[in-house]
């Protein structure tokens, strides 16, 4: 008598099976694990690992990930302390983060960041040398702004229907979006102690982007030494055409002195 599953069924090809979108996140919190449900609820992914330091929480998701599988048509999620279950994946996506100890200042804390970044990047980097990343981990960038003549719907450029948009003179008061844009994470994380499902949509979004080669138009933080008179290595938000190298170019915008002047800034 052999085991039920010989009984079951009979065999015709080889049980090895064939990944073609394998995606990392490094961090199960609740960034990485929005991040996960939002792809897998997107069907971009047909294998998903996760690492965290934090070993007894990230195998709680994962299994808690694992019982519902069957609803979201994707079996095989692994996770481990050890970067090896991250091996020849297709994308990674970084959110692990450590926040700040009793008595620790600011800069001891992007301290320790930056180790863990240094850290995160050599391993993903030997076990996936072809893979992409994506950063969701805090300070992303520096600097956010609009650019108010290009804002348009349907082609109609807002500044030509309000001319003093985005002014002190603007009737509408528009500026105010940008503070809003500016402050708006800081409110949310006052009423639920942190954001993550509108990043993790977009997160999920530049997926597809990357994984089906779409080479779609994104603002995403990229390293723009060389554009606007930037003159040093700062990541700032700019659109990006995005694909499946990453990505692929910048899209040149015009700016006015004045905005041209807010990029001026000094690298400390
Ligand atoms: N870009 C954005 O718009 C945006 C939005 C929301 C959050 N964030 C950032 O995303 C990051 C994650 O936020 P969160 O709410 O998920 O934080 P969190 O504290 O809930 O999760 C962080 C996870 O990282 C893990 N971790 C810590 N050190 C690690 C290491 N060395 N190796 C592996 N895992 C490690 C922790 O165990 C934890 O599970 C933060 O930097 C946050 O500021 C960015």
């Amino acid at each position: 008598m052999g085991t039920v599953r010989c009984e079951f069924t009979k065999n015709l090809t080889s049980e090895e099976t064939i990944y073609h979108s394998k995606i990392s996140t490094i961090g199960t919190g609740s960034v990485g694990i929005a991040c996960a449900i939002s792809i897998l609820l997107k069907g971009l992914s047909d294998e998903l690992a996760f690492v965290d330091a934090d070993e007894g929480k990230m195998k709680g998701e994962t299994v808690d990930l694992q019982h519902g599988s069957s609803f979201i048509k994707m079996p095989y999620i692994v996770c481990s302390i050890d970067y090896h279950v991250t091996a020849n994946s297709n994308l990674v996506i970084m959110t692990a983060v450590v926040h700040p100890g009793k008595g620790e200042t600011c800069f001891d804390v992007v301290k320790r960041n930056v180790s863990i970044f240094k850290l995160m990047i050599s391993n993903i980097t030997w076990f996936s040398p072809q893979c992409k990343m994506i950063v969701v981990s805090n300070p992303v960038d520096i600097l956010t702004y609009v650019s108010w003549k290009l804002m348009n719907i349907a082609g109609i450029p807002l500044k030509d229907l309000n001319s003093d948009i985005g002014t002190d003179k603007d009737p509408d008061d528009w500026e105010n979006v940008h503070r809003e844009v500016i402050t708006c994470g800081c409110e949310m994380i006052k009423m639920k102690g942190y954001t993550n499902w509108a990043v993790c949509l977009s997160v999920a979004d530049l997926t597809g982007n990357i994984l089906k080669n779409l080479r779609r138009v994104h603002t995403v933080s990229t390293i723009t030494k060389g554009l606007y008179e930037i003159n040093e290595e700062v990541f700032v938000s700019v659109p990006c055409i995005l694909g499946g190298n990453g990505i692929a170019n910048h899209i040149k915008i015009k700016l006015t002195p004045e905005e041209e002047s807010r990029t001026s800034f000094k690298v400390i």
